[in-house]
């Protein structure tokens, strides 16, 4: 009896210790120090509201994608730069929020911030949000640069999610010094295996994905 009750409890405690399908990580096992924001667990996103499926602040990732995001960040670290991550695996039912949302068409509160010149009705026409995302198969993340010297921001020209022209990645109006930065995430991202999604600075894949046709859905906790 003693044997089946020990037997349960180290069930229950492997399950409610979030584990993750294999292939996955948490990347804080892999990056401890590393700065992670996920805009979609807060109400700071183009919704304005916390997004379905996001339940903490954790970042999870494919195996190879936490390897390489480690490696980018111990090259930054020698410019005295390292990495701020705001989104990575992107459950299924989070992206089904989006779709939701985006069917509202009186549902704008923060428009001014994220879309103040794309019509809500052409967010996934225009490729701004995808109803099948790359992040659902675990090896897409959104990213920016930190100077660790002053803990600010990069200045990258737009701020994360900011839909519209000014965050193509090759937009003219912006400062030298705003391409220079976009410039450097650019090359140390594809330096260490990803590509850029040329409408949005801040999002990468690794080009050798392990999962390049499945799309996961389980929850961020
Ligand atoms: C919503 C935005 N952060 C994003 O990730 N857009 C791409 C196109 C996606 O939804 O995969
Ligand atoms: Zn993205």
């Amino acid at each position: 009896m003693k044997q089946i009750i020990r037997f349960s409890l180290l069930l229950y405690s492997f399950y409610s210790f979030g584990q993750l399908p294999e292939g996955f990580v948490y990347v804080n096992e892999i990056i401890p120090s590393l700065n992670v924001e996920l805009k979609y667990f807060s109400e700071k996103n183009f919704i304005g509201k916390p997004i379905e499926g996001y339940k903490s602040n954790k970042l999870i990732l494919t195996k190879q994608t936490a390897e390489a995001l480690k490696l980018i960040n111990k090259h930054l670290k020698n410019k005295r730069l390292s990495l701020k991550v705001y989104d990575g695996y992107r459950p299924q039912r989070a992206v089904n929020h989006f779709i939701r949302w985006a069917k509202n068409l009186n549902d704008t509160i923060n428009k001014s911030i994220y879309y103040p010149n794309v019509n809500k009705k052409d967010l996934f026409k225009e490729e701004y949000i995808a109803a099948k995302s790359g992040h659902s198969k675990g090896s897409t993340v959104d990213l920016t640069i930190i100077d660790t010297d002053t803990g600010k921001l990069l200045d990258m020209g737009s701020i994360y999610d900011f839909f519209g022209v000014q965050s193509w990645v090759n937009y003219e109006g912006i400062t030298e010094e705003q391409k220079a930065n976009r410039k450097l995430l650019h090359e140390v991202m594809t330096k260490f295996g990803f590509k850029n999604y040329p409408r949005e600075w801040w999002h990468f894949t690794l080009k050798d994905e392990p999962f390049s046709n499945s799309y996961f859905d389980f929850p961020v906790e």
